[in-house]
């Protein structure tokens, strides 16, 4: 059944005179992908920080399972249930696969802030104690498609794969709602396909929000938009709504979509 798990209501993110986010409201359903699109320096970078608590919003509301979670620090937030990916990555090129994902799962449990080469002295003991977390590591790894490069350095596999493994990072955490900026980023065609039908079966237990430049990816796995220009929603709608819409074309669309 389909439910609102995040809410976000009237936010706005001022950075001196410039409003970089302004007057955003948006609701993102399980098994729905809300896309965000727009041009260059429209705002969407931001509104992720403002849903993820990276930034705090100027003025508005975030909600998470009900929950007013405005203003909170990210960690707490990521306790909430929101899981995000980053457009910079943040694997661990000399660890395996499986290391990386070990680490961000134990994140989800460590007391102490943020410190993956700290605990990576100490993953072994954690691991053996902690039946759940390798559970939680294994349905990540099985889910976003990495089953047989578990124990591949991360360096040494491909960029593809490499995008992967942060969905797999952040499904270890266990998240109700994702934030994917740009996951397709770089990829090659059939890298592309591949992380389409990745997301396309994550959703089914997720709400998705997702910043994307890549048009033919985001008409593919999109259940509704929203269109930002210079901060502000220009429209929110349907695929086809959006399509159709003609100030869409003229601000952003252009004619082959
Ligand atoms: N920390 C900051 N301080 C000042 N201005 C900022 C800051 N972060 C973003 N901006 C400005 O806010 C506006 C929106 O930027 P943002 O990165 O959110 O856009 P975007 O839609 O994600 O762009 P892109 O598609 O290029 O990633 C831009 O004008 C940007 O220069």
């Amino acid at each position: 059944m389909s439910e609102v798990l995040l809410s976000a209501t009237n936010l706005v993110k001022r950075f001196g005179g410039l409003a970089a986010v302004n007057d955003v409201s948006i609701d993102l359903w399980r098994n729905r992908i809300h896309a965000v699109i727009g041009p260059n320096g429209a705002g969407k970078s931001t509104l992720t920080h403002l849903l993820s608590g990276d930034l705090p919003p100027t003025t508005g509301s975030v909600s998470i399972g009900g929950k007013d979670v405005t203003g909170w620090a990210p960690e707490r937030i990521s306790h909430q249930g929101l899981g995000r990916s980053y457009q910079k990555t943040n694997i661990f090129l000399p660890f395996t696969v499986w290391d990386n994902v070990r680490l961000a799962a134990q994140s989800r449990e460590a007391q102490s802030p943020w410190n993956p080469l700290g605990w990576f002295s100490d993953t072994r003991r954690v691991a053996t104690k902690s039946v759940a977390t390798h559970a939680r590591c294994e349905r990540a790894i099985e889910l976003s498609g990495l089953k047989d490069r578990r124990r591949a350095v991360a360096s040494t596999i491909s960029h593809g794969e490499q995008r992967q493994l942060e969905i797999a990072m952040t499904l270890a955490t266990e998240p109700q709602v994702l934030l994917l900026d740009e996951p397709l980023a770089g990829m090659g065609v059939a890298e592309a396909e591949r992380m389409v039908a990745l997301l396309l079966l994550i959703k089914r237990e997720h709400a998705m929000l997702l910043v994307e430049h890549d048009m033919d990816a985001v008409f593919a796995l999109a259940d509704r938009l929203t269109v930002m220009v210079n901060g502000q929603v220009i429209a929110s709608g349907t695929p086809a709504e959006i399509r159709a819409d003609a100030g869409v074309q003229a601000a952003y669309l252009g004619e082959e979509h």
